[in-house]
């Protein structure tokens, strides 16, 4: 889980997170972290690995924890992509205000997260007086969406888990989700059951209005990898930006031609 927005609780290694409104920021990590993970009280685990990704100078850092019974290999990966969103655009994010949307759905509408797998179930909740969740479920994949918008600290994350990346085009998927929120900064994690060097061809991203401004990959175990992306905004011409795959995820568009 990524660090974000909001005051540090303390200087303890637990680094929870609370947002100036009071509301503790979920925090997956086990306490005490990637050393307490690494360590004895982790043993019984299988086989387990824990690391941080992204500059080690800024603030926002991608935290690795992963455990395994045993070697897991697979002729159909299962891709996990994960974005966290901070910087959302005042127009994009005053939707998720009760006093703009009169529902949930009227916020899945209006907001364009309809849009972001169209075949998928929604099931969306509004917070008061604003804040938006939704999970959704299309066959064995599944997608969740989690908007913090007040001015100052907003935050959006999306995953989505199971899709198949020659169906549902990684860079499309992407460009989906920014048109609901345009972040000034947003990172990418992509987790899948394939080595570093074909996590990289797939998923290596180029969005244009944005600069790439880190690039991670760790191998974590024989056959799994992580890649993590953190793009910042590059101009205020978010309009005119397109996205591009520079290795592409699926197979060439000009194979659909
Ligand atoms: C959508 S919830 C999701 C929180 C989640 N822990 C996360 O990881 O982002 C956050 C938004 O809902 C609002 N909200 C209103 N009541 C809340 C509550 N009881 N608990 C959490 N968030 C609440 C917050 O102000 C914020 O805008």
């Amino acid at each position: 889980m990524e660090s974000k927005g909001g005051k540090k609780k303390s200087s303890s290694s637990s680094k929870s997170l609370f947002a100036p409104l009071g509301y503790s920021i979920e925090d997956v990590r086990p306490k005490g972290g990637v050393k307490k993970f690494r360590s004895a009280a982790y043993s019984n685990i299988g086989s387990s690995k824990a690391f941080v990704m992204g500059n080690p100078a800024k603030p926002q850092k991608w935290h690795v924890y992963c455990a395994s019974a045993g070697v897991q290999s697979r002729d159909d990966p299962v891709y996990t992509v994960e974005m966290c969103m901070t910087g959302l655009n005042r127009e994009k994010a005053s939707v998720f205000f009760k006093s703009n949307s009169a529902s949930a759905a009227v916020m899945t509408e209006a907001s364009g997260i309809r849009k972001i797998l169209p075949n998928s179930e929604i099931c969306d909740f509004d917070f008061d007086p604003c804040g938006y969740s939704m999970n959704a479920i299309e066959g064995p994949a599944i997608s969740t969406l989690h908007i913090t918008p007040e001015d100052g600290f907003s935050y959006a994350s999306f995953e989505a888990v199971g899709y198949d990346p020659k169906v549902v085009d990684l860079s499309q998927l992407v460009e989906r989700v920014l048109a609901c929120f345009r972040p000034s900064e947003f990172s990418i994690a992509v987790h899948a059951e394939i080595n570093a060097k074909t996590i990289e061809q797939k998923c290596a991203l180029e969005v244009n209005g944005y600069s790439r401004e880190e690039g991670t990959i760790e191998e974590v175990g024989t056959c799994d990898s992580v890649f993590y992306q953190k793009f910042c905004k590059a101009t205020a011409g978010y309009a005119a930006s397109k996205m591009t795959l520079k290795c592409c995820w699926k197979e060439k568009e000009e194979e659909k031609d």
